[in-house]
């Protein structure tokens, strides 16, 4: 069995081992052993053989399953060094590849937790580790291509960088960056020195193209904070935002510059604390300016950064291993900016490292799980200057120029990576981590006379362990943490499963890697996109170093095993059985000849003896079966038990959507309901309103008409009374004294006739009194109020009604009624019961 051949595999796959973390150990329990490599020799030179496989032997109380073997492009044994892993993995052909071949280079860790990732990756506080190496080697090489004699990236360089990156990035200098972190200039001892200004911190918004500073006079057009520069720079009151008054030279302002200058101004805050970023939608180059400019667009978000002690200083740094033998030659020609960034995928999301979520009025927030919570995830997804390929936007990225700025950049990030201590680790990663080394090159294309930035990058990832909620004593939301970390780890052992029978010039969509942001970020870009190799792209060059505790969990590293290894072979070992003994016993008496006292008896037993080896034969070959099958029944549970935990996710989420969905229903159904509500309530107000008014209107027209009618008629009447009063008294005069009763139903007394006298002097007074009830309705000064409304109509219908009694009682005997009674009577009975259109 021969693990594939590297080019046919999206990863080259090593495997490390851990030495024990103490000398007292019981190498019994040790249940991973390395296979001596085979020599093997090829037409003309012996080649040195490598140690490439390791068997993986069952501890003592699991002794009947199967002996696993698994085959890796090399093992490094306890004994390697971080030199010897460097070397031995290729890193150096993975430099060169980014530095020289147009080609991406991946190097990632991937083991059960505690298993020794970080100390590959990082390495530890007295030896270096990949990343140091790689950085170390890097900026060797690049050291002669860095043209300034201090080593510090021009702010020409950052525009133009920022007007041609591709991922949205926010660009800073490593300075700007470092003084926004410590609050203070970091001392440099590299080669590569750069001296620290406060002015560095806030590089001028408007940059001049690179041809045009390189002359004596080509210094920016404007640089409101370069030492020495005339510009005056007022001190403001804290907390108010500073005026600057800014030069303005007749190139600014045909460049638009007068107006960046009052911008820019307004954005400035004291103390400087809050640098602007440069990046893509900031800095525009000026299609018409003459020699090119950058130009302000708009304003970025600042940089804030909770600030830090002091760091470390880069002389206590590990210098070793020392990289000093390897380099990579480079053009001298070539101009070279190296762009840092870090960033993780924690709970399936991807963060900034170098963009920390501040809590207000304080430092950095509590390392609590809150953090990640309050932080902006940021998206992997294709941009607008990349539309063929996916990129993490948003990022912050810092241009770097020594290796010393790089670690400083490398140590703020790690200081925000997410790690709790566990019962596996005492400083266990609890996210993955992604640092991104960019080495950007300007190249000049003659044909168009433009400069332009291509690239390739190294990128160092360093995995969160798998682990085992009872090994690691996790609850609540670590362990939460944990399944999320499985979960992911698991979607990576399938894509990693998938590359094996993927063959050169492959399809990527062969591997499931859109199951999770992890496999996407790692498996998305192994290959260029069309355009890309059309531009010279090369396919990435990518390694997994897989590391395993010899001592540790067997469970948990045999399936990583599993997921990871290039070649896997199962074996039964055999166990000799009592009745072989025997036979083998017997067999070995016939041999020598001793005993033999029935041939019969000899032969039967010998055609025994071989039908006992064919079935023991048989039964090792279901015993390898078995224990496939048995391997095959754990991973399915595995997959389960991450599938159940997926579902549960996936349930809580649906069930979250479902509430906000229903609440939003409801709330929409509340506002119908409302609506319905009160456009009911303006349909009840304006029928009463227009009953109101035709009731005004109906007591108006009694008024206007009837009461002077009636006053005649009540006159005529007093009148004729007082005449037939008179013709009486005349009568009376007349007759005996003997008739002087009076029948019952006869002609009213005197007292009668003043008493409706009275009545009819009244009349006039009482419609006085019942003007303002019945006054029309733009004179009822209280509108709205209804209910008053209506006792008044009551009231005045009651005082009609008494006036209707008085009116009767001395209404003349004829049945005919007055008109304007009736119209009031009809309008009520209308009111009632007639539709509304009609009132
Ligand atoms: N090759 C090695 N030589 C010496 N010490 C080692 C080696 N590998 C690991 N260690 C030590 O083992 C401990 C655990 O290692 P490390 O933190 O790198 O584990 P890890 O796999 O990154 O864990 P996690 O996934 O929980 O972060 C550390 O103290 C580390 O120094």
């Amino acid at each position: 069995m021969a693990p594939k051949q590297p080019q046919a595999s999206l990863f080259q796959v090593y495997l490390r081992l851990r030495p024990p973390m103490t000398l007292k150990h019981n190498e019994s329990d040790r249940f991973l052993n390395v296979e001596p490599p085979e020599a093997s020799q090829e037409e003309t030179e012996i080649v040195t053989p490598a140690t490439t496989h390791i068997t993986l032997q069952p501890p003592n109380d699991l002794r009947k399953r199967a002996v696993e073997r698994f085959g890796f492009t090399k093992v490094f044994e306890e004994t390697a060094s971080q030199l010897d892993v460097f070397h031995d993995t290729g890193m150096e052909p993975i430099i060169r590849g980014v530095l020289k071949e147009n080609r991406d280079g991946l190097v990632a860790t991937l083991g059960v937790t505690g298993s020794g990732k970080s100390h590959t990756i990082l390495g530890s506080k007295i030896e270096r580790g990949m990343t140091q190496m790689a950085l170390d080697v890097i900026f060797r090489s690049l050291e002669p291509t860095i043209k300034n004699e201090d080593g510090s990236i021009t702010p020409v360089m950052l525009a133009s960088l920022a007007a041609a990156d591709a991922s949205e990035a926010q660009l800073f200098s490593a300075q700007t960056f470092l003084e926004a972190v410590y609050g203070e200039p970091t001392g440099r001892t590299s080669r590569a020195q750069t001296p620290m200004s406060p002015s560095r911190a806030n590089t001028p918004m408007t940059v001049r193209s690179p041809h045009t500073l390189d002359t004596p006079q080509g210094s920016p057009i404007r640089q409101p904070r370069t030492p020495g520069s005339s510009l005056p720079i007022p001190r403001s009151r804290p907390g108010s935002p500073r005026k600057v008054d800014l030069p303005t030279s007749p190139t600014a302002h045909r460049a638009g510059l007068g107006q960046i200058s009052t911008e820019y101004s307004e954005w400035i805050t004291p103390g400087f604390s809050t640098p602007i970023p440069y990046t893509h939608s900031n800095f525009v180059e000026s299609q018409s300016a003459k020699p090119r400019l950058y130009v302000l667009k708009e304003p970025a978000p600042a940089l804030n950064f909770p600030r830090r002690h002091v760091r470390d200083r880069p002389s206590a740094l590990p210098r070793l291993p020392d990289m000093g033998h390897l380099t990579v030659d480079m053009d001298a020609n070539a101009d070279c900016v190296v762009l840092v960034s870090m960033y993780e995928v924690y709970n399936d999301r991807i963060f900034d490292l170098l963009s920390p979520a501040i809590a207000s009025g304080q430092g950095t927030m509590s390392r609590g799980n809150n953090q990640k919570e309050r932080r902006r995830p940021l998206l992997f997804k294709p941009t607008e200057g990349s539309p063929d390929r996916k990129l993490v936007a948003g990022l912050r990225k810092i241009a770097c120029s020594s290796y010393e700025d790089a670690l400083a950049i490398l140590d703020v990030g790690l200081t925000e990576r997410k790690v709790t201590g566990t019962g596996s680790n005492s400083v266990s990663s609890r996210s993955h981590g992604f640092f991104s080394l960019e080495v950007k090159k300007r190249t000049y294309s003659k044909r168009t006379g433009e400069h332009s930035w291509t690239g390739n990058a190294l990128t160092v990832v360093d995995l969160a362990g798998s682990e085992r909620a009872r090994t690691a004593k996790t609850a609540g939301a670590t362990l939460a943490e944990a399944g999320k970390i499985n979960e992911s780890l698991m979607y990576l052992g399938q894509c990693l499963q998938m590359q094996s029978n993927i063959q050169d010039g492959m399809k990527t969509a062969l591997v499931p890697y859109r199951q999770c942001k992890l496999t996407e970020l790692l498996f998305s870009n192994s290959f260029p996109s069309p355009h890309q190799m059309s531009r010279g792209q090369y396919p990435q060059k990518a390694i997994m170093i897989v590391t395993a505790d010899p001592l540790g969990d067997f469970n948990a590293t045999s399936q990583i095993l599993r997921y990871s290894a290039l070649a896997r072979e199962v074996t039964v070992p055999r166990i000799p059985s009592i009745s072989e003994s025997i036979l083998s016993a017997s067999s070995h008496r016939s041999v020598s000849g001793c005993t033999s006292p029935n041939m019969d008896l000899t032969e039967e037993l010998e055609r025994a003896t071989a039908e006992i080896k064919r079935l023991t034969r048989d039964c090792h070959g279901l015993a390898v079966k078995l224990a496939e099958e048995e391997i095959a029944r754990a991973d399915v549970e595995t997959r389960l038990r991450a599938a159940e935990e997926r579902c549960l996710t996936i349930e809580q989420d649906v069930r979250e959507e479902c509430w906000a969905e229903m609440d939003e229903k409801t709330e929409e159904e509340r506002r119908r309901w409302q609506k319905a509500w009160d456009e009911q309530l303006g349909r009840n107000d304006e029928h009463i309103d227009k009953k109101v008014e035709l009731v005004s209107r109906g007591f108006q027209i009694f008024e206007d008409s009837g009461s002077s009618e009636r006053i005649e008629e009540l006159e005529q009447e007093n009148d004729q009374l007082r005449r037939k009063l008179a013709a009486l008294e005349r009568e009376m005069h007349c007759q005996s004294p003997t008739r002087k009763q009076r029948p019952k139903n006869a002609t009213p007394t005197q007292s009668d006739f003043l008493n409706r006298e009275r009545v009819t002097e009244n009349a006039p007074q009482q419609m006085e009194q019942l003007k303002p009830m019945f006054a029309p309705k733009n004179a009822t000064p209280a509108r709205s109020n209804l209910l008053s409304r209506e006792s008044d109509i009551e009231n005045a219908l009651q005082r009609m009604d008494q006036l209707k009694l008085t009116d009767t009682m001395f209404a003349p005997p004829s049945p005919k009624t007055s008109p304007v009674k009736k119209t009031r009577k009809m309008g009520t009975r209308k009111w009632d019961l007639g539709p509304e259109d009609q009132i």
